[in-house]
């Protein structure tokens, strides 16, 4: 059995059909993209997924037990984390304060984030091993606003990981990078996927085929096409599509 599975996920917003009968399925120690043109409802399936929305029909299994309609919260406790768009880090704080926050140990230990974290050791510890996993270990006291923006993304990672999650969802991990951005980050996942099993959307074709082991191709809310990366390649669909940039590489 896979890891993570959707099937057959309805989602709507009004009477915008979002979502449209989606199976998806992730397997333990794979990187499977998720491609598909603006508006295909990409994010959408990740929100569904992740819990910040509930689907209308279908169901969501993860690692054998029912996740669906749980609340983000419980599903993150339960081995399951994401990163967003949109970079979410506490820009005042430095760098290893953000990963500390999101350590599970803290959260149990402290009542409050305005308590000092830096006097604890063990927590300070837990923080740097999970910088050294994103590479950021050298700059875990300097602040958050001095990180490129590849790092920053980096730190993003390094907080959803703090969760020590079993699946880790990226939701365009290369937006916003350049060519070193992106090939820091490229290195970056393939040494996360001797830990963590990773599911990513992404708009850069050359980057996701690279590090994917299977893509989902969601279009109009569906899955429209799957496959390895090289099995996609000669998909006539992708072939024809302006998605098809490395079908001729
Ligand atoms: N909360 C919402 N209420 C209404 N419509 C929504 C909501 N969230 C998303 N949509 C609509 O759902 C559609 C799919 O959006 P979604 O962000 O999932 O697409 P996407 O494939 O991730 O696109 P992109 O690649 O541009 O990020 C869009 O038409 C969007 O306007």
């Amino acid at each position: 059995m896979s890891l993570f599975e959707a099937r057959n996920i309805h989602k709507r917003f009004g009477a915008r059909v979002v979502l449209e009968n989606i199976s998806l399925s992730f397997e333990e120690g794979q990187v499977s993209g998720i491609m598909g043109p603006n508006g295909a409802g990409k994010t959408t399936c990740f929100h569904v997924l992740t819990g910040q929305h509930r689907p209308d029909r279908g169901e969501i299994v993860f690692d054998g037990r029912q996740i669906t309609g749980l609340a983000p919260q419980r599903i993150a406790t339960m081995g399951i984390a994401r990163s967003f768009q949109i970079m979410n880090l506490f820009d005042d704080s430095v760098v290893i304060e953000n990963v500390m926050l999101a350590l599970p140990e803290f959260r149990a230990r402290r009542r409050s984030i305005l308590a000092p974290v830096f006097d604890d050791a063990a927590l300070v510890e837990a923080a740097i091993e999970v910088l050294e996993q994103v590479g950021l270990a050298a700059k875990a006291w300097e602040k958050a606003t001095s990180l490129s923006y590849g790092e920053r993304r980096a730190l993003e990672i390094g907080v959803a990981l703090a969760a020590r999650p079993r699946i880790l969802f990226l939701d365009e991990p290369t937006s916003g990078l350049g060519t070193e951005g992106i090939r820091n980050l490229a290195k970056l996942v393939k040494r996360l996927r001797e830990t963590v099993t990773i599911v990513m959307i992404e708009h850069d074709m050359r980057f996701l085929f690279e590090l994917a082991d299977r893509i989902s191709v969601v279009h109009w809310g569906q899955v429209i096409a799957e496959g390895t990366p090289s099995e996609l390649q000669s998909n006539a669909w992708i072939r024809r599509s302006a998605l098809g940039e490395l079908a001729d590489a």
